[in-house]
């Protein structure tokens, strides 16, 4: 089915990424399972969490706050730091960790790499073991003397393995593949014949939803295997040290990290119906491969589901609020990523309009979709589709975590949080023991960023200061080919240096010198450097072309230890590799210093 309007291709366009990867503990994975509580999970459907769900779950988790009185003397009164001398003498746990999603589960592997001792709650079918939590006496855990909990409404591994990162991976993994066989020309250069390409889309299906069920199972078994006990529930926090896991235990804990993560956000007027109106949630599972379908924002997940959908055989439409595909991004980058990944593939877009209605297709009617200026809200254009894709970004999920008990008001749904993760109230202050890391915080929405946070806090709270760069975290978009960048973009860069004084100068190297690219016969790709020229500090990295995403370490790395240019550039790389892409950017770079 095809749009009632005729869409334009404008040419102005441009846009810049960048992105990650699944961070993986597999040193963690290889032990023998010591805990004594057999692990399984509740069987509550991700539904239950998700956006029309919220309201039923946070008003869930308000009736539980409503019945519970936090026993006196258990509780510390909120928003003073002084005001810990009424919290109990001793805990249930030194920390806990209320959601299992990648961030809780990197603080809780590195809690148990410095001594804390790893006991999680999953309540509904886990009463025996409840009991024994609620009541102080828990004997889980390794034989040291620090104590830790992790609480999971759903599944372990939250958006990232379920929903995310994972399956989204497998789901491009494909489309990479696909690309390849379907590209006469790449295969001819390369003297290669292939009969036509085809595939069997639940096959595709199968791999992603086998490939999330596996690392799930990774992320339960190494917790597991390091004595940690999960009790699923809803984890509502009645005060400073206490949360009520479930329907009704409650746990004290000296320290309490929250890391409940992110659903789609919808704007208002959408109609999502899961099956011709979708999110990423619905998107993974690939139930159906549309002949035509409008994305709806052109960030990571749209374009990402771009490579995906194209590959498949589907013809896309974007649907962009700001001027310009993929806004946010080095412009620079931006632009040729456009000219790869949109201009030569079956997409259309439109800019600078907001999707302000989309009704599902019903009754032999298509999906369609208003279209208002996104500046003077002027009706613009309707589309008719087979399928809309909601890809305008993610929502803290906040709601009926019991912040009012510590007196803590969200920002857009955002807990507020300082450099250090540790949680601000509605007055500005720091509640003591209380942090927040990953998409709830809404620092930087990337599933290792919400990790290196939690190490981070665990550091804190082990006795060593520790504030994370996140200047330092690199980024990626796994389209192919990928998108990477780490620190600012140029226009961000120029903006530091006229506002502190100093010079920037930008290096760029082509992948159409590198002679593994060329070998691949992907020759395709830019690196460029942003950095100053006086003292050779690295500012930005912006990688487009093949495995960006792994090249972007060396970069990153680099940002974290504070290594400058002139040192960087006499490191050497093996020949012939991609990585000398990044050898040639830094060689190229003139440092005054
Ligand atoms: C389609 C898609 C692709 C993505 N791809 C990438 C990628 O390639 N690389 C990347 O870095 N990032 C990617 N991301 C982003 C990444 O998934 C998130 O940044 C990451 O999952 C955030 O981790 P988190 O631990 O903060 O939250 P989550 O992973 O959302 O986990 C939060 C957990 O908390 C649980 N929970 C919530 N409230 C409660 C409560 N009150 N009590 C108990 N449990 C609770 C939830 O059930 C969930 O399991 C992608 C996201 C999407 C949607
Ligand atoms: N490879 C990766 O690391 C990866 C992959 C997928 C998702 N993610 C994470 O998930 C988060 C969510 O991704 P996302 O792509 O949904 O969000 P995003 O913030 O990356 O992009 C959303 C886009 O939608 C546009 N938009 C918003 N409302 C709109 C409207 N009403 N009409 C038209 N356009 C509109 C925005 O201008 C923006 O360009 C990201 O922040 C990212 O960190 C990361």
């Amino acid at each position: 089915m095809h749009s009632s309007l005729s869409l334009s291709i404008a040419s102005h366009t441009s846009p810049a990424i960048a992105g990650s990867s699944h961070i993986s503990h597999s040193s963690a994975f290889g032990f023998v399972p010591s805990s004594p509580i057999n692990l399984r999970f509740c069987g509550l459907r991700r539904e239950a969490f998700g956006f029309s769900a919220l309201k039923h779950s946070a008003s869930r988790r308000a009736r539980l706050s409503g019945r519970t009185t936090p026993r006196s003397g258990n509780v510390v009164a909120v928003s003073s730091p002084s005001d810990n001398g009424t919290a109990p003498k001793s805990f249930d746990y030194d920390l806990l960790i209320i959601g299992a999603g990648v961030g809780g589960h990197g603080a809780a592997l590195h809690a148990v790499e410095k001594g804390l001792r790893l006991v999680g709650l999953m309540c509904v079918r886990r009463r025996r073991e409840e009991r024994r939590v609620s009541g102080g006496t828990s004997v889980l855990g390794s034989s040291s003397g620090l104590k830790t909990a992790i609480v999971e409404g759903d599944v372990v591994g939250g958006t990232c393995v379920n929903r995310g990162c994972v399956p989204s991976k497998a789901l491009l993994a494909v489309s990479g593949r696909m690309r390849e066989l379907q590209s006469e020309h790449h295969l001819k250069a390369l003297g290669l014949q292939v009969a036509a390409a085809g595939y069997d889309r639940q096959g595709v299906a199968d791999h992603a939803n086998n490939l999330a069920s596996k690392i799930r199972n990774n992320l339960t078994n190494s917790m597991k295997a390091l004595g940690v006990d999960i009790l699923t529930g809803v984890g509502t926090i009645l005060g400073p040290h206490k949360v009520q896991v479930g329907s009704s235990n409650t746990v004290t804990s000296k320290d309490i990290i929250i890391a409940t993560g992110s659903v789609p956000f919808v704007p208002k007027g959408i109609e999502v119906d899961g099956k011709t109106v979708i999110t990423s949630d619905h998107a993974l599972k690939l139930e159906f491969v549309p002949d035509w379908i409008a994305i709806v924002g052109s960030g990571y997940i749209g374009l990402e589901f771009s490579d995906v959908y194209t590959a498949l055989g589907s013809e896309v439409t974007f649907v962009e609020a700001l001027d310009q595909l993929m806004p946010g991004f080095d412009p620079e980058i931006g632009k040729l990523a456009q000219r790869v990944l949109i201009n030569p593939r079956n997409i259309d877009y439109h800019t600078g309009v907001f999707a302000s209605k989309i009704t599902p297709a019903k009754d032999g009617k298509p999906v369609t979709i208003e279209l208002i200026d996104a500046k003077t809200k002027e009706p613009k254009d309707t589309l008719e589709v087979d399928a809309a894709l909601i890809a305008t970004g993610r929502a803290p999920f906040t709601q009926g975590l019991g912040l009012e008990n510590i007196n803590v008001v969200t920002q857009r749904g955002f807990i507020p949080v300082d450099e250090r993760m540790r949680v601000i109230d509605a007055n500005g202050k720091l509640v003591p023991h209380i942090y927040c890391i990953g998409d709830a915080n809404g620092k930087m929405m990337l599933a290792h960023a919400a990790s290196a946070q939690g190490i981070s806090v665990v550091e804190q709270v082990t006795g060593r200061d520790h504030v994370l760069n996140h200047l330092s975290i690199p980024a990626a978009c796994f389209t192919h080919p990928e998108i990477s960048m780490v620190g600012l973009t140029e226009p961000q860069a120029r903006e530091k240096a006229e506002k502190e004084g100093f010079e920037i100068s930008i290096a760029k190297t082509s992948f159409k010198a590198n002679t593994k690219a060329l070998a691949e016969n992907e020759g395709e790709g830019l690196a460029k450097l942003i950095y100053r020229p006086d003292n050779g500090e690295i500012l930005g990295v912006h990688i487009f072309g093949l495995h960006a995403a792994d090249l972007i370490h060396e970069a990153s790395n680099a940002i974290a230890l504070g290594t400058r240019i002139q040192d960087i550039k006499f490191a050497v790389h093996a020949h012939p590799t991609l990585s000398e892409v990044l050898d040639e950017l830094f060689k190229s770079a003139k440092v005054s210093h």
